[in-house]
């Protein structure tokens, strides 16, 4: 008798081409020095429930760790890790290219507190983090999913908001920024009255004043350029 797939749950991304130019496919036969192997589960997006990473040993020092979930390109990553040494900065990606587009940058920035997960970030958080271990969660310019049938597939939900908050330090806060009112909207509706986050700007207007330390990435043009507005906004968690 054939065996069922269990059903797939839904991602906030789709896999693209894994073609790489020449620069690229150079920086990846060099992915060591920041490509961090996690055990797989279904998929090569995956990461094997039960799955652990010593972070300290991985960076070979104990310090307070940045997570990025979408790091695409790596501009944001890169610059702003690169303006703050004392953080440990772990980015999950699972678009190859962009991946070693990151490394790139990171070797000529000759940059050594960022690591590289190509792995669904979803999974990566709640496999690879204890409870309180994120000092700092970004997620910047999330996928927008705007089709009402493709909503589902946003990153930001209920459960995703459990579960960062779960992983933020009592002192953590996850940034977000999205160039999609829509979106901005979204994250508003599902997070500020959520039980376990607080919107650290909930009594000035709800949106967060632009992080300087966030350069404008392409996506970021892209939607100025666009006529959209940008809205950044600060969760933290709640303690009460
Ligand atoms: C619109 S791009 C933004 C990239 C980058 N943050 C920036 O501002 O330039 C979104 C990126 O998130 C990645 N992504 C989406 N969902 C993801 C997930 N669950 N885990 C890891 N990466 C994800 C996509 O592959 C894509 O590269």
């Amino acid at each position: 008798m054939e065996l069922q797939r269990p059903h797939r749950e839904v991602v906030s991304f789709v896999r693209r081409s894994t073609r790489m130019n020449k620069s690229q496919e150079r920086a990846w036969t060099q992915r060591e020095r920041y490509l961090v192997d996690v055990p797989r589960d279904d998929t090569s997006t995956s990461i094997a429930p039960g799955a652990t990473i010593d972070w300290p040993q991985v960076f070979g020092r104990t310090a307070p760790l940045v997570v990025e979930i979408g790091s695409g390109t790596g501009d944001s990553l890169v610059a702003m890790a690169a303006a703050d040494p004392a953080r440990d900065h772990i980015a999950f990606e699972v678009f190859r290219p962009a991946m070693a587009s990151t490394m790139i940058k990171l070797n000529a920035a000759g940059i050594t507190n960022v690591r590289l997960v190509e792995a669904n970030g979803v999974s990566g958080l709640e496999e690879l983090f204890s409870p309180g271990q994120v000092d700092e969660l970004w997620t910047f310019f999330p996928d927008p999913w705007h089709k009402a049938r493709h909503n589902k597939r946003r990153l930001v939900d209920t459960a995703f908001g459990a579960l960062v908050a779960s992983r933020l330090a009592p002192t953590g806060v996850w940034r977000i920024a999205t160039d999609w009112a829509d979106y901005a909207e979204h994250c508003r509706e599902v997070l500020d009255d959520h039980p376990d986050l607080i919107n650290e700007y909930a009594d000035s207007g709800g949106f967060a004043p632009r992080l300087d330390a966030r350069p404008i990435t392409k996506y970021e043009q892209r939607g100025l350029r666009a006529g959209r507005d940008v809205f950044d906004l600060t969760y933290r968690r709640r303690h009460d």
